[in-house]
């Protein structure tokens, strides 16, 4: 590796949600925690990285968090670039024409790559890894998140796995942390679903099926996106809501959540019974909690999310019962497709197949992470980059 500046830079702009910075702050801390590795996060908007990062200053210049040096991208940079041994650019992100210069003429380049967004489909293969050539005589690498042996893998933290199922082997941790949150009444055996979704009319609907069941249903729904979709239901505008509020009617009950940091995000989905997640870093999360989950995926123009929708499905269910996989995929799709009558029976049709569907979910981590994680492959692609 480039012996003069080992350190990595990562560029995030954040677009309109969390999940840019959301994957770039766990793989930062990942490479940091795991490899030992210099890293430089660049952020521009250091407010909305604070939702998920309570601890962090968003007036500083720069400031260490978990190992990992974050700096304000503002334009000028605050702190001058230096060329390391790596320049990971998020998502496309444009980065600033000074740094572009200083790669340009370093003595020694960083290995510059584009980190994509996750996908599982099948044309990802052959496009991770592929070089641009760039003005100045320079490659920049696509690297592509992926499902397969030959994609750029899946974040996952080495000991992520032993640590969720530390915390899932007594119901002790989950009612500390409703009691941590301020969730009040619920019981070891009630049903727990936690949701962090865009604006569909899927989850009226499930609100209405939920407050008929016989037993008590909670919705743990962190301040945000989902609660515009629940409107009717609110005692006040969304504005006005407050973490700890609990809303109340028949079987359901409704609790607003604080935002808490990546690790207590972790923590609740490990707690509840179900996930309905969204976009891509949650997404992932809710899998590696070995849990049943519904996918909201971020909507993308001419529907073209559900392509990437049907595809991860498919991968999903490679071998699952026919019928299971049939119910699931079928909720799945009423729910991003806000279908409120098809996702309320489809939800009633899943339950005959709770246990066997659970017991696909704690499978399915080991199944999916194949032989590495997304970080130990991205070490590895860069050492053969400089060989
Ligand atoms: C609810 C919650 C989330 N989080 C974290 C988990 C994730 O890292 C992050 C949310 O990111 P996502 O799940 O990806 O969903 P998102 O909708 O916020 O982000 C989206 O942004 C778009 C621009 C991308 O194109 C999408 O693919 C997607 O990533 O917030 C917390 O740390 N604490 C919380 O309390």
């Amino acid at each position: 590796m480039n012996a003069a500046a080992p350190h990595w830079d990562i560029f995030c702009t954040v677009v309109d949600n969390y999940g840019d910075i959301g994957v770039t702050w766990r793989l930062a801390k990942q490479l940091a925690g795991e490899y030992a590795l210099p890293v430089n996060l660049w952020v521009d908007d250091l407010k909305s990285f604070g939702h998920i990062l309570p601890s962090l200053d968003p007036e500083a210049c720069s400031q260490q968090h978990q190992g990992v040096t974050i700096l304000k991208w503002s334009t000028p940079l605050p702190v001058a670039y230096t060329p390391g041994a790596v320049l990971i650019e998020a998502f496309a992100c444009e980065l600033p024409d000074d740094v572009k210069a200083a790669v340009k003429d370093a003595s020694v380049r960083p290995v510059w790559l584009n980190l994509e967004y996750l996908s599982a489909e099948d044309w990802v293969d052959g496009c991770h890894g592929l070089p641009s050539f760039q003005p100045g005589g320079i490659n920049k690498y696509f690297y592509m998140p992926g499902f397969s042996a030959q994609s750029g893998g899946l974040i996952c933290e080495k000991d992520l796995f032993a640590r969720r199922d530390a915390w899932q082997a007594s119901s002790e941790n989950k009612l500390a942390l409703f009691e941590k949150l301020g969730l009040k009444g619920i019981a070891a055996s009630d049903k727990v679903i936690t949701v962090f979704s865009y604006e569909t009319e899927a989850l009226g609907a499930l609100c209405e099926y939920f407050e008929q069941q016989p037993n008590p249903v909670h919705l743990l729904i962190p301040k945000g996106r989902s609660f515009n979709s629940l409107l009717p239901r609110l005692p006040c505008p969304v504005s006005e809501l407050r973490p700890g509020m609990r809303i109340d009617s028949g079987n359901l009950h409704i609790h607003v959540l604080p935002m808490t940091d990546q690790q207590g995000y972790d923590e609740l989905l490990w707690s509840a019974d179900f996930n309905i997640v969204r976009g891509e870093d949650s997404f992932l999360r809710a899998q590696w909690a070995a849990k049943p989950f519904i996918w909201h995926i971020y909507p993308q123009e001419d529907d073209y999310h559900l392509v990437k929708l049907e595809a991860f499905m498919r991968l999903y269910c490679d071998n699952l019962a026919p019928d299971l996989a049939s119910c699931w995929q079928k909720l799945n799709l009423a729910f991003n497709q806000q279908l409120p009558q098809a996702v309320q029976q489809h939800w009633e049709a899943l339950t005959e197949f709770d246990s066997a569907l659970e017991a696909h979910a704690k499978q399915w981590p080991i199944d999916a992470l194949k032989t590495a994680d997304l970080a130990t492959r991205l070490v590895q692609f860069v050492k053969k980059s400089l060989r």
